[in-house]
């Protein structure tokens, strides 16, 4: 065997093996990473019908708000009213808690990711806090007035929106030894 058969036969062995210090493959894209984070917030919420939660991210990938739907802070899970009529009256909606728990004071050019379509009311904060783009799961109720409103408002003020894809369809996240992460 001359030297350059050695070298071919080599190089054809080890090419499957990434090097010991190559990066892991199947990690999270920023994206299912975000809208992840979007959807583990909203296991927070209290409502029996519908759990939103939202996330705010920065021109640098970096999160900056995260909210679920709740009652307001000082009224009780447990004495205000979760049922369909009554809820619209106090509860917080998931955009809006992630717009004022942001910890920065400037959101101008963030993109949020959210479970549900905005209502106008969040549209309007959206707008106002200069969010520019936003990443939704569905749209529940597209024909009623609160999110044809919304969508109006949206696109007079330049804010894109997109359903949100992904490769997957489910995160699961072990909370127990070995903390496997299963993404499928
Ligand atoms: N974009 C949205 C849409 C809805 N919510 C919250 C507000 C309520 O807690 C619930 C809506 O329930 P439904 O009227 O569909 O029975 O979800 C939100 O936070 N953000
Ligand atoms: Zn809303």
């Amino acid at each position: 065997m001359d030297i350059n058969t050695l070298t071919a036969e080599m190089s054809l062995e080890e090419s499957p093996r990434p090097p010991k210090s190559a990066k892991r493959e199947g990690y999270l894209k920023w994206e299912d990473y975000f809208m992840g984070t979007a959807l583990l917030a909203a296991k927070r919420s209290k409502d029996p019908n519908c759990q939103v939660g939202a996330c705010i991210v920065n021109r640098e990938n970096r999160i900056v708000g995260i909210g679920y739907n709740g009652m307001p802070n000082g009224c009780s899970d447990d004495t205000f009213p979760w049922d369909k009529n009554n809820k619209q009256f106090y509860v917080c909606h998931a955009e809006m808690n992630a717009i004022l728990n942001r910890n920065i004071i400037d959101l101008k050019g963030c993109t949020l990711y959210v479970s549900r379509f905005p209502c106008n009311e969040c549209a309007k904060m959206i707008i106002q806090s200069g969010i520019t783009k936003v990443y939704y799961i569905y749209d529940k109720s597209p024909n009623k007035d609160v999110y044809i409103a919304s969508k109006k408002m949206l696109e007079e003020a330049y804010v894109q929106f997109e359903v949100f894809k992904s490769e997957h369809k489910t995160i699961v996240i072990d909370l127990t030894p070995p903390l496997n992460i299963n993404v499928s």
